[in-house]
């Protein structure tokens, strides 16, 4: 609810500039606030990481499970209005959580329009990642085999690197996809399975068209010699037969 005030104009000038200092006051308490709230938070999320340090497994740090449910938590306390300026918030504020666990490295391989990805990069690992561009798909790939950080590599763009997620590259779990209904682009990492994020299935499959009836049920985002990228909303399991090569929310 929004309250107006009917003031002259007069009493307006004379009032305007105290109100307006007082409602900076109000701001200014809030501010200080929220600092020591995510300082909190902050301190939190190393206690966190120290508890993680166990049994890794080579595995990066970064959780898309529970990074989805945080998300989907503060965004249930959400206006409608805001929902978008607290997600970017709060993956600004996740970012510096993992970023206490130690610095996450983003690779980003887009031949095509690559400030878009590298835009959607920045705003999924928000700041506190280290982004860089890389010229070639696979020593993305190389370089998030090794646990060093995470790749985000285009789709559609000519080069079939995927097919690679069920050879050479199978440490490797993809978790996100970037795009606005059909992914144009997805992050790849050695992510704990255990920690994939809930939503569809991706699948590196031979023969077959994931648009036609052999594959019902499932998305066609590339194709190459016989080889389909695609996603399904049937709970296969990473890794297993069928080719399930990761999830993204
Ligand atoms: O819950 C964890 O595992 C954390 O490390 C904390 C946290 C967070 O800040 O909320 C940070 C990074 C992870 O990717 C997920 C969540």
């Amino acid at each position: 609810m929004t309250l107006t005030l009917v003031k002259s104009p007069d009493e307006a000038a004379e009032t305007e500039p105290l109100t307006l200092a007082a409602l900076r006051h109000e701001i200014d308490l809030l501010d200080s606030e929220m600092v020591a709230l995510f300082q909190k938070r902050l301190e939190l999320a190393d206690r966190v990481g120290r508890a993680k340090d166990a049994p890794t497994g080579g595995y990066v740090k970064l959780r898309p499970d529970r990074e989805q449910a945080v998300l989907a938590h503060v965004l249930q306390g959400a206006r409608p209005d805001t929902r978008d300026a607290v997600e970017a918030l709060w993956r600004e504020v996740v970012g510096h959580g993992l970023a206490r666990q130690g610095q996450l490295s983003v690779r980003v391989w887009a031949p095509v329009e690559p400030a878009r990805a590298f835009d959607a990069a920045r705003l999924r690992f928000g700041r506190a990642a280290e982004l860089k561009t890389e010229r070639d798909p696979q020593a993305a790939l190389a370089f998030a085999a090794e646990g060093k950080g995470v790749a985000v590599l285009a789709i559609n763009a000519g080069d079939p690197w995927w097919m690679g997620l069920r050879r050479e590259w199978a440490a490797l779990s993809v978790f996100e996809g970037f795009g606005r209904d059909i992914p144009t682009s997805l992050a790849v990492g050695r992510i704990d399975p255990g920690a994939l994020p809930r939503g569809d299935r991706v699948l590196v499959t031979a023969g077959g068209d994931a648009g036609d009836g052999s594959g019902a049920g499932r998305r066609g985002l590339d194709t190459h010699h016989g080889w389909t990228l695609s996603l399904t909303s049937a709970p296969v399991v990473p890794g297993g037969p069928e080719g399930c090569v990761g999830a993204i929310a």
